[in-house]
């Protein structure tokens, strides 16, 4: 994630870009575009490459898309042929160098709309191919990860990026980000979304669930109908796709890898996120949104000031949705998704996807979807092979010295020179702010990230940490999810989490992409009730259980993390498990195994959990 474009930096260079609504007026097309009064006008993007003589279409009332409307593989959608998204792109048109909207006349590259190249300045496409293939993803590391869908007439997987066909354009994005070719998250859900199925799909930390969501909203959007946006009110906005995320750092990286994917497409994607003044993300939406990323509390803000409608949504993505569905956040996200004007579902698409699904929440989840389809690739709630997890016995008040004895044991062996990251995590926010400054003192170049430093502060750690001037970062769960921070080497549980999937998230920062990491917990008395889902999660990675641990589990009585089956991870389509509770055989059918393990985790497991 870069955070190039978060409010903390454009405060700083404000004096120097006035991104006002009202300087736009040099612009004459697509997001760009003024009214008579000066306010940008949204164009969609199928319009955005029409001659500027074309009349926008005539608005209706209804505005809500039908089901019938939705994507899929031989639908109406692909009467208008894919080449008409890729024709539109005005090659030999002024500036466009590769397709896409980059090169009409009036489309939203002029002026102070032109589209910042989310690849930065190396916008050699040739360069990344010739880079892709030393720097791809070590896909061996995925061999043999074992994949399982349920649900009616599941789409089959594919091998390729050219086998999804995406179009042109965002092959070409593809091909910029180095993806050489899709993960196994992808090569499966990606058919499944671009179907027009729900669902909610698992899969391990650092797999590439981002892309997997993405892919199919952007595709959708390419391909979909016109949308006809009603005009009831010029100031509220009518994103086509949703998605949400927990915190507002996952928010904003999200945002940056859906914009390399939509480089140059015309589908326009814009973030909004608490902590950050709102008057600029309004004005960031006026200028069009088709897919708005946001974390719940800001998206609440912004529907009560009624400057947002999800009257249009076709696509809603939750990511970390067993985070987004728990206790703490549940409320909000019934309000945004069942109480204003999202169409329910079965009209819309929806898709949830982590890398853990307590079976409570897969329930609550159910809620949200029509006839989805589970997929789970690797074990739901696992942790990957890749990261090596180390487990000591530390007392609490030698936690200090500890950590100092493995920082200075990476610095002996020369990771810190090779600018390898470490990220600490603590319980409480107190603790974050009082482990830095400790570090610092003891000549370890530290930052913090928690909820209680500004958003500005927060988003300077990150920058700090990932540019490698502060090597370590210590931080509360706030940074657990979803943060795809590359080269960190060593994820240190200075303080154990009471939950065993806050621990699989934690570890995940490091171990990603196919990459190797380490992650190491301190544990002592404190965290006996971690003991037995801790034992059974490293057992399951093919760790190595220290015989002390053993012990712990042995005493412990299971509760919220007792994971079912003594080590045999299941929890997998919590319908499956009921109808196995019933002694019934696969009521919703189609199941799908590949790879092996898809039998024997019935009955016994669903009475274990919990
Ligand atoms: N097909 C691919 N080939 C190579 N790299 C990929 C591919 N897909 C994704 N990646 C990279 O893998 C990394 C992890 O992806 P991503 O952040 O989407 O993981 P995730 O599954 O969402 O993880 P988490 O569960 O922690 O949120 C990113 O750096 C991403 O750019």
């Amino acid at each position: 994630m870069t955070t190039r474009t978060s409010w903390a930096d454009l405060a700083a260079n404000s004096a120097a870009e006035n991104v006002g609504v009202g300087s736009s007026s040099a612009s004459n097309g697509a997001v760009g575009s003024t009214s008579g009064a000066g306010r940008p006008v949204y164009v969609p993007p199928h319009l955005r490459n029409r001659p500027p003589s074309a009349e926008p279409p005539a608005p209706t009332s209804s505005g809500l898309t039908s089901s019938n409307d939705r994507p899929g593989y031989g639908g109406s959608r692909w009467t208008a042929p894919r080449n008409d998204y890729n024709n539109r792109s005005g090659h030999g048109g002024s500036g466009g160098r590769l397709g896409g909207w980059g090169g009409r006349s009036g489309g939203w590259s002029r002026g102070k709309d032109r589209e910042v190249n989310p690849f930065g300045n190396d916008d050699d496409a040739e360069e990344a191919f010739s880079e892709q293939e030393s720097t791809g993803i070590n896909f061996d590391a995925y061999e043999d990860i074992p994949v399982e869908t349920t649900g009616d007439n599941v789409p089959p997987p594919v091998n390729t990026f050219a086998e999804i066909d995406l179009g042109e354009v965002v092959n070409l994005n593809i091909r910029r980000c180095k993806y050489v070719k899709p993960t196994p998250v992808q090569r499966h859900a990606i058919p499944i979304s671009l179907a027009g199925r729900d669902l909610m799909a698992c899969a391990q930390t650092g797999s590439g669930k981002t892309a997997a969501f993405c892919f199919p909203i952007i595709s959708g959007i390419m391909r979909g109908q016109v949308p006809q946006r009603p005009l009831r009110g010029a100031r509220i906005v009518y994103p086509l796709a949703l998605i949400l995320s927990p915190t507002r750092e996952l928010s904003m990286q999200i945002h940056e890898e859906a914009r390399k994917f939509s480089y140059q497409t015309g589908v326009k994607v814009v973030v909004a996120y608490g902590g950050a003044p709102i008057n600029q993300q309004l004005r960031e939406l006026e200028r069009g949104v088709d897919i708005l990323v946001a974390t719940p509390g800001r998206l609440v803000d912004l529907l009560e000031r009624a400057r947002v409608s999800l009257q249009m949504i076709r696509y809603l993505a939750l990511d970390e949705a067993d985070r987004m569905l728990d206790m703490g956040f549940e409320p909000q996200i019934r309000k945004i998704v069942e109480q204003m004007d999202m169409p329910p579902p079965g009209v819309r698409q929806t898709m949830l996807f982590s890398a853990t699904f307590p079976r409570e929440i897969q329930r609550l989840a159910s809620d949200f979807l029509a006839n989805y389809i589970f997929l789970a690739v690797g074990r739901v709630g696992s942790s990957t092979d890749l990261i090596v997890q180390r487990v000591e016995l530390v007392h609490e008040s030698d936690k200090r010295s500890h950590l100092m004895d493995l920082l200075h044991a990476q610095r002996t062996n020369g990771v810190q020179g090779k600018q390898a990251l470490t990220l600490v995590f603590v319980e409480t926010k107190k603790g974050a702010d009082s482990l830095e400054h400790w570090l610092c003192m003891n000549g370890f170049p530290a930052t913090a990230i928690h909820g209680d430093r500004t958003q500005q502060e927060r988003e300077q750690a990150l920058r700090s940490f990932k540019s490698g001037a502060t090597p370590i970062l210590v931080a509360t769960d706030v940074a657990a999810r979803g943060l795809d921070i590359p080269h960190v080497a060593h994820v240190v549980n200075f303080d154990l989490p009471n939950d065993i999937d806050d621990y699989v998230h934690r570890i995940g920062r490091t171990g990603r992409a196919g990459k190797t990491g380490l992650a190491t917990a301190f544990f002592n008395d404190n965290n006996a009730s971690l003991a037995r889902s801790l034992a059974d999660l490293m057992q399951e990675a093919n760790q190595e259980v220290p015989a002390w641990l053993t012990r712990y589990a042995a005493r412990s009585f299971g509760g919220r993390n007792r994971r079912p089956g003594g080590g045999r991870f299941g929890g997998r389509d919590f319908r499956r498990e009921s109808s196995f509770n019933r002694g019934g055989s696969d009521y919703y059918g189609g199941g799908n195994s590949a790879g092996g393990y898809g039998v024997g985790y019935g009955a016994g497991i669903a009475s274990a959990w919990d």
